[in-house]
């Protein structure tokens, strides 16, 4: 019943020109960045740690909860099985793992990463990195690469070159480059009386960071904006007009969370503009619901409209989608597994759909057609490609990837 679906499906879309085989194997060649912070609520692995700051929160106690690097990646690998395709994992500089020694952040070296790096190997993963500016004693006051003292900035400024040296050296060690994104909490709550001054010497530190040249074949450097965040409702030093301009002069790469706009503002229609003038982009698709909450991502209409900018516009291969989401008030496992699932699967929405004559509607002014034809692929059996790929791909099919998790949860996550 299902193969007849599907291949009933196939017309449909042959019709229109989509080859259904090619979409397959142009979606399998797709990685996604997936967040390692979702499987502990963001919490690290570091000897002397500090709670959770920067104005970024999550709630909900959902048992099972990662305590250790290898629970982690045991649940990271769970997830994993569960997920069509081969990705990549993204770390935080406070998921370094120092054997109960108390490591400053401004001293990691590529060493604390190791088991992370043995581990990317054995699973044929990528890694990207992160530095990690929040939940620390020195970033206590919202403040770090603006901060006016500067034996606090340069402590943070250390903190990132030591952070490029770790991507460097995992993307030397996996043969893939790792996308090492700074980003910082930096603002104030209320209203402040100079925006300039924090900005220049956010400048000023991020030109001492990057004062190095790595060779991008290891390590490619990402600054990522934000518009507020709790306690910065008012100002962030690291806005959008500041990161645009500073990757756009520096040749580096700009990060679009989506949930870091104003709550109706939605970036998938940043993304036309900015392949413009960059070579690359990246971005942390999230979910804000009514701000930055950072729910786990679903498969709704800005998703499948920022897929269908990345597909329609042959930028696959240019913007590196990764997920930034956290949830502790359901099943951690599941929260990576309907992210990333719907990540693809926006994915494969945007190429089942007949973009190039989409186009050419558009040019010829047939904007009843443009509508009428968007509007009713909305009801194509998408589905039963979906499922298709999900088989090829060896994963389950559907919900049934559901009970695996629950089995999960029985006998590991509810022995934690
Ligand atoms: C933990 C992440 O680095 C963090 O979520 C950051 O990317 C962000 O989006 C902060 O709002
Ligand atoms: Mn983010």
């Amino acid at each position: 019943m299902r193969k007849e679906n599907f291949d009933r499906a196939k017309q449909d879309y042959e019709k229109w020109g989509i080859n259904v085989d090619e979409v397959f194997h142009q979606l399998k060649s797709v990685s996604i960045s997936i967040h390692c912070w979702q499987g502990d609520d963001v919490s690290g692995f570091e000897v002397k740690k500090a709670e959770l700051s920067g104005g970024i929160d999550v709630t909900g106690n959902y048992p099972g909860k990662a305590r250790t690097p290898e629970e982690l990646r045991q649940d990271l690998e769970k997830a994993l099985s569960l997920i069509p395709g081969k990705h990549r994992v993204n770390l935080h500089a406070m998921y370094a793992e120092t054997k109960g020694k108390v490591v400053e952040r401004d001293e990691l070296e590529p060493e604390y990463f190791g088991n992370w790096v043995n581990w990317a190997k054995e699973h044929g993963l990528g890694l990207d990195f992160n530095p990690t500016l929040f939940s620390h004693e020195k970033a206590a006051d919202g403040l770090t690469l603006s901060h006016p003292n500067e034996e606090i900035r340069q402590f943070w400024i250390r903190h990132c070159i030591a952070s490029r040296k770790i991507g460097e050296y995992f993307g030397k060690q996996l043969g893939t480059p790792c996308l090492t994104n700074i980003w910082i909490p930096d603002g104030y709550k209320d209203i402040p009386s100079d925006r300039l001054t924090p900005r220049q010497r956010l400048k000023d530190s991020l030109d001492q960071i990057f004062a190095e040249e790595i060779d991008e074949t290891y390590n490619i450097d990402a600054v990522e904006s934000k518009l507020f965040g709790i306690g910065s409702e008012s100002y962030v030093v690291g806005s959008h007009e500041f990161y645009l301009g500073y990757a756009l002069t520096n040749k580096k790469v700009y990060l679009l969370d989506t949930g870091h706009f104003h709550p109706t503002e939605t970036i998938s229609n940043k993304i036309s503009a900015l392949l413009l003038y960059f070579d690359k982009l990246a971005l942390h698709v999230s979910r804000p619901v009514r701000w930055d909450s950072d729910h786990v991502v679903i498969f709704d209409e800005e998703l499948r409209e920022i897929a269908l900018e990345i597909v329609r516009n042959q930028a696959l291969e240019r913007v590196m989608i990764g997920l930034d989401f956290f949830d502790a008030s359901i099943n951690r496992i599941a929260a990576w597994v309907i992210g990333t699932r719907n990540m693809i699967k926006a994915l494969l929405y945007a190429m089942l759909m007949p973009n190039d004559y989409l186009k050419q509607l558009q040019e010829s002014g047939n904007f009843t057609e443009r509508l009428a034809l968007i509007e009713e692929f909305k009801t194509y059996p998408f589905g039963a490609v979906w499922d298709a790929y999900c088989d090829y791909m060896g994963v389950p099919v559907r919900e049934t990837w559901l009970e695996e998790v629950k089995k999960y949860e029985q006998e590991v996550l509810r022995k934690r």
